[in-house]
């Protein structure tokens, strides 16, 4: 009996609890290490793409073993220190590898049988293809579409997969997604002086030869300026086709003439796509001597501290401490984790990395084509030039090699902890962990530290640095609250706006500044309402009234995305007097241009930013002061970096104040205060107006004294009172069924179970503010556990109630979601 490892546990997409053991054939000894991707069958018919996780020699007593099918990496794709961030998420959020396995990896990255191919219209060979990458290739080119299995089918191979993953990194084929807009080819055509021309007599010969044929000649003349001269040109310069014949207005018939001729040839280089255009590197800003004051700090508190908080005012220049930290880094040949917590802000941010840290720097997120996800973590396995990654929350995920440190921006973010679906991760405090995997620090940065992360800096868990001057010396903004109640009763509104407000946008706008409008709702208006009967639009799946957009003349859900026309008359009583109830972003747009005919306004919500590039394009116009007036969600509300902001609107207050959830103040002190943050940032001092109809609530007036400590006080307590984080442990148990009876029942049952180990620590069934989603009644159940309380006792505890219950035929369908620390 040799000492080889017969047995191999796979992690696979599938929802179950544990990973699955199959056994290595004779001829795949070798090849088979932890981290590469093999191919195994599961179930009747289907085979997957799987990683391998741990190699061993205990043949499963439950069942049968397969076979691994094939093994497709020569080299691991994910490596230990993945491996073992993987199974803490696992273990921590309650959910399976596989689970993890499915939100870590690009979709280019993980195949099974369900995953579609796509045909690469673009593509082209440069070399020949096997023929079974022809074969493939044919099937897929004359479908367009279609999935593994038909193709294991239709090709007759026993297992397509390996074929498939070469044809997948020449980029013959995508998978899983339609070619998204933007996405930009891999490769590029490029031009360079053919051999024969490299010399002075031949080149003359060429002018000689072309002075009948004008247009060649100019195009040749154009050719070699932008190679650089013509010994830059002799020497092999490229000049990129496309920008050859663009700069030069001039037709392709024309270059193809200096082709034909062998003065100019032709030939394809891979481009990076991520990189941006190449521009110069610039030093790092000289820090100002109270941020060189936080720098120093930090870097004492990294002496013996693994995690630091630093607390600094809006516009306190905090980003160029970060970039100054960088710079060590890499200085020591580390790198770096950079996370934002909304794609919105990476615009911005990228420029200002890009100019110091240039191709080294890259950027990662869902915006982006799988391809060129596959490409970054490709970049990042290979070692090639990335050393500091920008991205957001699933960045975490990347095969980093030796961090040194992570920068988690605006760490108060609710952003950063996923939703939907498992693992539900926060990747702030994902974070921590995987930076402690690598003996790597973190860099919690933000002006509204969340509750959380200021309670354990003051139990010096994590160092606190504060900074609290703005960077150009500039005072906080003036917020002044306007109480819209007495506003509306002395008939002053104007629609959603106060005289003040408008009064202060009229003189910011006369004098050439600009303004920003802040309303948490996107839409027009949230709901609409029948005048007569008061019959309001309910979406048929939720539990939730109807959001009417009013460009798309449609009243849409914002839970399941259902549309339904606006009707014209009442359902119910059949009365035209159907109204639109409250605002959304929409709305304050359609306002603003009629009472602001003269300027621009441009609007940022998630309807304006579907494409990758509508970002850029609203902040770049805001920016160059082409748009006067910035409508907006959370979105605009926190890290973006505008110079000629004079006013922040804010134009209702009330709504998220009343949210009712135990974090509701918290967030909107932090709302309050990022957006109003975005005032005043360079030259002049900012002026927020913040509408309430309750302008002494001990929130509003922390916001309005700049008073995060007083807040926190306040907050700090209640959570100590009510069993809230950071003192609690908190887990929702989320119970969904088609039937409502079913899900009460099941939920109590859970509630029941859990009740007699937990006693008191389990709250509930509770129905949550929205109990019917697309068609799921909803039932929640909350747990509060010490923090001392080992969470693996708890979530075994809690499987075995899940499990227990579903063994139970008539609840079989029942669906759970665990979500640890929500947020
Ligand atoms: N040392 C410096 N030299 C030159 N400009 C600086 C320096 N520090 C900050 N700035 C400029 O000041 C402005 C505000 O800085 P920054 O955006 O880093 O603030 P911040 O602390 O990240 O704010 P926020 O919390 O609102 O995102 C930026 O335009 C930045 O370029
Ligand atoms: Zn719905």
């Amino acid at each position: 009996m040799s000492s080889q490892n017969q047995f191999v546990d796979i992690i696979l997409p599938v929802p179950l609890p544990r990973l699955f053991t199959y056994s290595i054939p004779e001829d795949m000894v070798s090849m088979v290490e932890v981290g590469k991707r093999v191919v195994v069958s599961f179930g009747k018919k289907k085979s997957y793409s799987g990683i391998v996780f741990k190699l061993h020699n205990n043949k499963p007593k439950e069942y049968e073993t397969k076979p691994i099918l094939s093994v497709l990496d020569s080299a691991p794709i994910v490596n230990n220190e993945q491996l073992r961030f993987w199974q803490w998420l696992a273990d921590y959020y309650q959910c399976t590898l596989g689970e993890v396995y499915k939100a870590a990896l690009p979709s280019g990255l993980k195949m099974e049988s369900e995953t579609n191919v796509i045909y690469n219209a673009e593509f082209v060979a440069d070399h020949p293809l096997s023929p079974n990458e022809d074969k493939i290739l044919d099937i897929v080119s004359a479908k367009k579409v279609c999935t593994i299995n038909e193709l294991n089918q239709l090709s007759g191979l026993k297992n397509c997969l390996p074929v498939l993953k070469r044809l997948l990194e020449y980029n013959a084929l995508f998978v899983n997604e339609k070619l998204k807009e933007g996405f930009k080819a891999k490769t590029e055509k490029v031009l360079s002086l053919c051999d024969e021309y490299k010399n002075d007599e031949s080149m003359h010969a060429a002018f000689d030869n072309l002075s009948r044929a004008p247009k060649q000649l100019e195009l040749l003349m154009a050719f070699l300026s932008m190679c650089g001269g013509v010994n830059k040109a002799n020497e092999g310069v490229f000049v990129s086709r496309q920008d050859l014949l663009k700069k030069n207005n001039a037709s392709s018939s024309t270059l193809k003439e200096l082709i034909t001729k062998n003065i100019v040839c032709e030939s394809e280089r891979n481009i990076d796509r991520l990189d941006l255009t190449e521009k110069e590197k610039h030093e790092a800003h000289p820090l100002n001597e109270a941020q060189q004051d936080a720098h120093q700090q930090i870097q004492n508190a990294f002496a013996t501290k693994d995690v630091c908080l630093l607390h600094g005012v809006t516009s306190g220049g905090k980003t160029e401490i970060y970039i100054h930290l960088i710079e060590e880094q890499l200085k020591k040949g580390k790198q770096v984790l950079y996370l934002l917590p909304e794609i919105a802000l990476t615009t911005q941010i990228t420029t200002r990395l890009k100019k110091h840290f240039g191709n080294l720097l890259g950027i990662y997120h869902s915006k982006f084509a799988d391809a060129e996800r596959v490409e970054v973590w490709n970049n990042l396995l290979e070692q090639k030039t990335y050393k500091v990654i920008l991205g957001v929350r699933s960045s975490i995920f990347l095969p980093f090699q030796n961090l040194g440190l992570i920068v988690v921006d605006e760490e108060h973010e609710n952003t950063y902890k996923q939703f939907d679906p498992a693992p539900r991760y926060h990747a702030r405090d994902a974070a921590i962990v995987l930076a402690n995997i690598f003996g790597a620090k973190t860099l919690l940065g933000t002006a509204t530290p969340s509750i959380e992360s200021y309670f354990n800096a003051q139990q010096g868990k994590y160092a606190l640095i504060e900074l609290t001057q703005r960077f150009e010396g500039i005072q906080m903004p003036e917020i002044i609250a306007v109480d819209t109640r007495e506003a509306r009763r002395k008939k002053k509104m104007n629609s959603h706006f106060s005289p003040v407000l408008l009064q202060h946008m009229d003189e910011a706008l006369a004098n050439g500044e600009q303004v920003i409008l802040f309303q948490n709702r996107r839409g027009f208006s949230p709901f609409i309402e029948c005048g007569q009967c008061a019959w309001v639009a309910k979406c048929v799946n939720c539990d939730v009234s109807m959001t009417y957009h009013k460009h798309f003349n449609q009243l849409v859900c914002h839970y399941c995305n259902h549309t339904e026309k606006l009707p014209d008359v009442c359902p119910a009583c059949h009365s035209p007097a159907i109204e639109t109830r409250g605002f959304g972003t929409e709305k304050i747009q359609e306002e603003m241009s009629i009472l602001y005919p003269d300027y621009k306004v441009a609007r940022m919500d998630l309807d304006t930013t579907r494409s990758k590039s509508a970002y850029d394009k609203i902040i770049s116009k805001f920016e160059e002061g082409k748009v006067q007036i910035l409508i907006g969600t959370q979105m605009i509300s926190k890290g973006l970096d505008f110079e000629n902001v004079r006013v922040v609107g804010i134009l209702n207050a009330d709504n998220m104040l009343n949210y009712p959830d135990f974090r509701a103040f918290e967030r909107s002190f932090q709302l309050m205060t990022q957006v109003s943050g975005r005032a005043g940032r360079k030259h002049k001092r900012g002026l927020v107006i913040l509408q309430t109809s309750n302008p002494q609530h001990p929130v509003i007036m922390d916001v309005i004294n700049h008073n995060f400590a007083n807040h926190y006080q306040g907050q700090i307590e209640e959570r100590r009172a009510f069993k809230y984080p950071p003192f609690h442990r908190l887990i929702y148990i989320t119970i969904k069924h088609k039937d409502q009876q079913i899900t009460n029942q099941a939920a109590y049952f859970i509630a029941k179970q859990l009740t007699t180990v937990l006693g008191n620590r389990v709250l509930g069934p509770q129905a949550p503010v929205i109990n019917r989603i697309q068609n799921q009644f909803i039932k929640k159940v909350l747990i509060k556990v010490e923090k001392k309380a080992s969470p693996v006792k708890v979530k075994q505890l809690i499987q075995e109630v899940i499990f227990s219950l579903q063994s139970q035929q008539a609840y079989r369908y029942v669906t759970f979601q665990i979500d640890v620390d929500p947020a």
